[in-house]
C-alpha cells in the first residue's frame, strides 16, 4: 500500500524551512540531479503551470544569472527578484497562448517543463484525460520551441492514453524516462515523463 496522504508531511515542513514556495520544488530538484545535463547554467527554460513558483526557484538557481526562466500559469505568480525570471498569467489551452508566450520570450528553449495539473473532478478517466491534454500541449510547445538536444519534462496522471503519450514523446526525444520523485505523495498517480536530447525536427517521425 502507498504512503498515506498527509498534507503537512516531511516535504511540506522541509519546504517551509528552506523558504521554498511549494514542496514540489523537491521534485524538480530530484529530476535535475538525476539528469544533470538537462538544465545547464545559462540555459533558457520554460515552466508551464508554474504557480506558486517552487519549480521556478530551483530552475532560477540552476540556470543562473546568464540564463532565462519563463514561468506561466492561469494563477498569478508572486514576482521574482531575479531579473532572469519572468512570469505571466497565461492559459496554455487558450487560443492566444502562443502569441502571448512569443511576446514574453521568443525562445528557443533548452528545456520545456510542465507541472500542470487539471482541477480534479474525482472521476478517474476524466482527470487522466485532462492531465494528458495539458501534457500534450506541453509537448506541442516543446516540439515548436525546444532546441535540438534539449529536454522535456511533463507531469502526467498514469492511466488512460499514457502509453500513447510516452510513445509520442519518443518520436521527438532520443531517450524517454518515467520518473516518480521521492517527494510525490504516496497515493498520487502522477509521474513525470522526461524526454532527453530532442531530435532535430527533420529527424522526428
Ligand atoms: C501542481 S501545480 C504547479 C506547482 C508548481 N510547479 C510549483 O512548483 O510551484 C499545477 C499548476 O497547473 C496550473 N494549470 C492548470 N491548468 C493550466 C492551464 N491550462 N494553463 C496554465 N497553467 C495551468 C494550475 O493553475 C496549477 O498552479
Amino acid at each position: 500500500m502507498g504512503k498515506p496522504y498527509r498534507p503537512k508531511d516531511h516535504y511540506f515542513q522541509k519546504a517551509k524551512q528552506e523558504g521554498l514556495r511549494a514542496r514540489s520544488a523537491f521534485k524538480v530538484d530530484e529530476i535535475l540531479k538525476r539528469f544533470p545535463t538537462s538544465v545547464k547554467k545559462g540555459a533558457a527554460v520554460l515552466d508551464l503551470g508554474a504557480a506558486p513558483g517552487g519549480f521556478l526557484q530551483i530552475l532560477a538557481d540552476a540556470v543562473g544569472m546568464h540564463g532565462r526562466v519563463v514561468g506561466v500559469d492561469i494563477v498569478a505568480i508572486r514576482p521574482f527578484s531575479q531579473k532572469w525570471v519572468s512570469t505571466a498569467v497565461l492559459d496554455v489551452l487558450a487560443d492566444d497562448f502562443d502569441a502571448k508566450l512569443t511576446a514574453m520570450y521568443d525562445g528557443p528553449y533548452d528545456a520545456v517543463i510542465s507541472d500542470m495539473a487539471p482541477k480534479t473532478s474525482g472521476i478517474k478517466g476524466t482527470d487522466e484525460a485532462r492531465s494528458l491534454r495539458l501534457a500534450g500541449k506541453a509537448l506541442e510547445v516543446a516540439a515548436a520551441r525546444g532546441k535540438p538536444g534539449g529536454t522535456f519534462v511533463a507531469k502526467v496522471f498514469m492511466g488512460g492514453d499514457f502509453e500513447a503519450f510516452r510513445d509520442e514523446v519518443r518520436q521527438h526525444f532520443e531517450e524517454v524516462k518515467i520518473v516518480r520523485p521521492e517527494a510525490t505523495r504516496g497515493a498520487s498517480m502522477e509521474v513525470y515523463v522526461v524526454g532527453l536530447r530532442r531530435r532535430a525536427p527533420a529527424a522526428a517521425s
